[in-house]
């Protein structure tokens, strides 16, 4: 048995649409150590949400196993699902949807401790609340501000302070900073980054774009029509990128100061359709290198050691042909 803190086996979702079965989530495998970070990138649709979702058992899925500290999660009672839904939290990229309108930052925060009456004294949950504005680093002048009244940076505090009310041990932070000015981005990496070495939280870290997770994650899957295309260390990843996908998404970021350009591979071709996929690899239609094998069967993992797994036919020919 794996000591793994959490661990997936072949997750699935399926979403049943007219057109037949939507493979938002098809066959995922990974864990995650306690209190390191797993980022989550690709681009929109490939399943990053759907996945975020099913690990906070928002949704339930159609098929696999999702063990925490050994239990699978997909199979609780009630009461254990109460349980494991104070262990783990989700921040969502748009604290201004996510965040009720008519209430104030006092009320927002309170709420989750109310829900699960962790308090009988009324002083001690305000304590609470006043702790949690002062972890998040929002202070308590706003404690009776309504959401407009705040900008984005200061909305997401308030969004992570609910997310910690319960003491949680896993956080899904969905696109967290993808709605916020660059400036502000950064102070709130650095804020989850601080609490995770405060409180040792693990992360589940879901962007779409590679450059925010780039300092922040141990380890990175890239997704693709609902699969892993490339799961690695995350120096490893961007210093040997191994899958084509993979490569053009890391060709998109910008390098500063480099002196020879660097060259950008623009994605060609339609974006397979994830309802009944075809038996193939999901990234043949926009892959220069495809083969008619890539075509006409599904590419198995690759497992090129050291905790760096790629899904490509080609993946050795292609480093020998340095392409
Ligand atoms: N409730 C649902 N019913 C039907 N299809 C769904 C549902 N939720 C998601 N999907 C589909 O599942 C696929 C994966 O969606 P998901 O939101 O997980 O992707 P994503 O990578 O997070 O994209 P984005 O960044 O745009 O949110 C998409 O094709 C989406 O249309």
């Amino acid at each position: 048995m794996s000591n793994s803190y959490i661990e997936v086996k072949n997750l699935k979702k399926y979403f049943q649409t007219p057109a037949g079965n939507l493979h938002a989530v098809d066959g995922l495998d990974f864990s995650i150590a306690k209190g390191k970070t797993i980022g989550v990138v690709g681009e929109s649709g490939c399943g990053k949400s759907t996945t975020g979702r099913l690990m906070t058992m928002l949704l339930e899925p159609t098929e696999g196993e999702i063990l925490f500290n050994g239990t699978d999660v997909t199979k609780l009672s009630h009461k254990g699902m109460a349980e494991y839904r104070k262990k783990i939290q989700i921040i969502f990229q748009d604290p201004f949807s996510s965040l009720n309108p008519r209430k104030t930052v006092f009320h927002s925060i309170v709420e989750p401790l109310d829900i699960h009456r962790v308090y009988r004294d009324k002083g001690e949950k305000e304590n609470r609340v006043y702790e949690l504005m002062e972890l998040v680093g929002l202070s308590e002048r706003f404690v009776n501000s309504y959401p407009h009244e705040l900008d984005g940076g200061r909305r997401q505090r308030i969004g992570i302070a609910r997310a910690l009310a319960l003491s949680p041990e896993f956080i899904v932070c969905d696109e967290p900073v993808s709605a916020l000015d660059v400036s502000i981005q950064a102070q709130i990496l650095n804020l989850l980054k601080r609490l995770q070495l405060q409180f040792g939280y693990t992360y589940m870290f879901i962007t779409h774009d590679l450059s925010v997770v780039k300092h922040f994650t141990e380890e990175i899957m890239v997704m693709y029509l609902g699969q892993v295309v490339e799961k690695a260390p995350v120096k490893q990843l961007f210093a040997n990128p191994r899958h084509p996908y993979t490569r053009a998404l890391l060709s998109a970021i910008p390098v500063p100061n480099l002196k020879k350009k660097k060259e950008r591979i623009l994605l060609q071709g339609e974006i397979t359709s994830p309802i009944n996929p075809k038996n193939e690899c999901r990234f043949a239609a926009r892959c220069s290198f495809a083969t008619d094998e890539c075509r006409s069967s599904t590419p198995e993992i690759t497992d090129l050691g050291g905790g760096h797994t790629v899904r490509c036919f080609r993946v050795h020919e292609l480093e020998e042909m340095r392409l």
